[in-house]
């Protein structure tokens, strides 16, 4: 909707017919407002306007661009101080370029708003209309630039370059490293242009600017100059600083892992390794060595490592083709070590980006382990199998006798009054004898034989392979073998005997207790018929 504008009455609009008869156009505008408050009869053709009237209900608010609107609120406190303003404007007056020297100074409306009178002067650069828009694009473009001498002395710039730099007028006052303009102008008395990112001083500040140099000369002197154009590169500078600095932190953590980091690209290039998969690979070179590195003639080169170097070559063929998920393997080295090895495709986007492998070495995790599982089924007294191993052993044996595949026997033995060894002569005694019972055990058994300690003074034997008869005659022969022994006791040497129950795995028995009972009964038998003896059940 058009506002409706009434033409503004004033002093100067008294004086209409004389100023009408002047050549040159004069006109005010209401800078608050944005309004033409009074034009001349040449100004109103300037503008392009039929009548005075058209020109002052023209919303100029609707029209003007930012760097005018810019341009103007900077001369309003320019012109309260009494400033005269010389300045060359452009104008279209029916499509023909006129450039025009403007002078502007202080008019003050009838209201108390502050306008500018202009007189537009005959310029004394006479320009073609491409040279007009060419001054204009620099006029408008938020791109900074500005026009020194071969001093470095300000002659020209353009609002953006005004805008940011109000008072700084030396090409060296634009950076924030004087230096660095004093070593660019005597570079530019050998080279015709050159480009740089440099500190420059801004509004009091200090920014990043993408700067563009080049000498020219001067049209009107013929001397040289320098013309500089700037744009603000901050925000990139600070995005590439927290990249800087967040690959820093990457590269720390990857140095502070202690487990071997591989990281690989689409085409199996090594692309970043750490000192922790040197050492472990035994690498006479720092990490970085490796970047670049063909990770396929690696792998073949390495494979000697491994206890299954074809199945360690072939297990990365296969990952990298199924390129699954994640995947972790156990390498056994030639060396004794163990590693842990897991694969990590890299997808960004759904695209395929190369891989990651970390090795950590486990060795000592796997002798833990092997520690921990060996005295859970150990008994620490006498290092035999404990009643656990004993249950898992003979569930084994009863499985394999009961699919008709071997006969297996099974011996139950028993100190003989016990109690009264460890009554006269004290615990840790009996304690020696429960050793030696142990010691004759193993050494006088097959290898294929399993003794266990089952309870305080009660061991067990398995004996796979072995029919009954052999089994009796082999607890016999322990029998005597135990009695002979002699324990070194602190007080005086003794002997002690046992009782052995013998009986057979059968095929028939519904558990592992079905067997032991037997034996237990056996022993029981012997014990009744006066110890030191074997009795046999099946
Ligand atoms: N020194 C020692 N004694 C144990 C251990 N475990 C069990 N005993 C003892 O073994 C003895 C077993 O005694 P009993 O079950 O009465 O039988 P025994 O005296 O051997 O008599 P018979 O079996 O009838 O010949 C007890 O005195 C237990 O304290 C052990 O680890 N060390």
């Amino acid at each position: 909707m058009t506002s409706f504008h009434h033409a503004p009455q004033s002093a100067i609009h008294d004086q209409a017919a004389l100023l009408d008869r002047l050549q040159t156009p004069l006109w005010v505008f209401d800078i608050e407002q944005e309004r033409m408050h009074y034009a001349n009869a040449a100004a109103v053709r300037l503008w392009g306007a039929e009548t005075p009237q058209a020109l002052y209900a023209r919303d100029f608010s609707a029209t003007m661009s930012e760097a005018t609107r810019r341009r103007l609120a900077d001369y309003l406190p320019r012109l309260a101080r009494g400033e005269v303003i010389d300045e060359h404007w452009s104008f279209y007056p029916g499509g023909q370029a006129i450039s025009l020297h403007c002078r502007c100074s202080r008019y003050v409306t009838e209201e108390g708003r502050t306008g500018m009178l202009v007189e537009g002067l005959e310029s004394d650069i006479s320009l073609d209309a491409s040279s007009l828009r060419a001054l204009e694009a620099v006029r408008h473009t938020p791109m900074m630039v500005s026009v020194f001498d071969g001093q470095g002395r300000l002659l020209v710039r353009n609002p953006a370059a005004l805008a940011a730099r109000q008072g700084l007028s030396s090409f060296a006052a634009c950076f924030s490293d004087h230096d660095v303009a004093g070593r660019l102008l005597q570079q530019l008395e050998g080279e015709p242009r050159t480009s740089l990112e440099a500190m420059m001083r801004v509004d009091d500040s200090d920014r990043w600017h993408h700067v563009d140099l080049c000498r020219a000369t001067d049209p009107k002197t013929g001397l040289p100059m320098i013309v500089m154009g700037e744009f603000d590169i901050t925000p990139r500078k600070a995005l590439e600083t927290a990249q800087l600095v967040s690959n820093r932190q990457l590269e720390v953590v990857i140095e502070g892992l202690d487990v071997g980091l591989l990281l690989e690209d689409e085409s199996r290039r090594v692309i970043v390794a750490n000192q922790a998969f040197c050492d472990l690979f035994d690498i006479d070179a720092p990490p970085e060595h490796l970047v670049g590195m063909d990770c396929r003639e690696a792998a073949e080169s390495t494979k000697g490592y491994f206890t299954e170097p074809e199945g360690f070559v072939a297990r990365i063929e296969e990952l990298l083709v199924t390129r699954r998920k994640q995947a972790r393997d156990l390498l056994a080295m030639a060396d004794g070590r163990f590693l842990e090895r897991t694969y990590t495709p890299l997808f960004v986007a759904d695209q395929y980006h190369g891989h990651l492998w970390v090795y950590r070495d486990i060795t000592r995790q796997r002798h833990q382990e092997a520690d921990w599982a060996r005295k859970a089924s150990t008994d620490p007294l006498t290092g035999l199998a404990n009643r656990r191993s004993f249950d898992d052993a003979a569930r084994r044996v009863a499985r394999t006798v009961k699919g008709g595949e071997i006969q297996a026997a099974l011996l139950m033995i028993d100190i003989d009054r016990f109690k009264a060894i460890n009554d006269t002569l004290g615990h840790a005694e009996g304690d020696k004898g429960l050793r030696l019972l142990a010691d004759t055990l193993r050494h006088h058994l097959r290898q294929s034989d399993l003794p266990c300690r089952t309870g305080g003074e009660e061991f067990m034997v398995i004996l796979p392979g072995m029919s009954p008869e052999e089994a009796r005659a082999v607890a016999w022969r322990l029998l005597r073998q135990i009695a002979e022994a002699t324990i070194e006791a602190e007080a005086l040497p003794f002997h002690f005997t046992v009782s052995i129950g013998v009986t057979c795995f059968t095929p028939t028995d519904a558990s592992i207790e079905a067997v032991t009972q037997r034996a237990d009964a056996a022993m029981y038998q012997a014990k009744r018929e006066g110890r030191n003896r074997v009795a046999v059940r099946w």
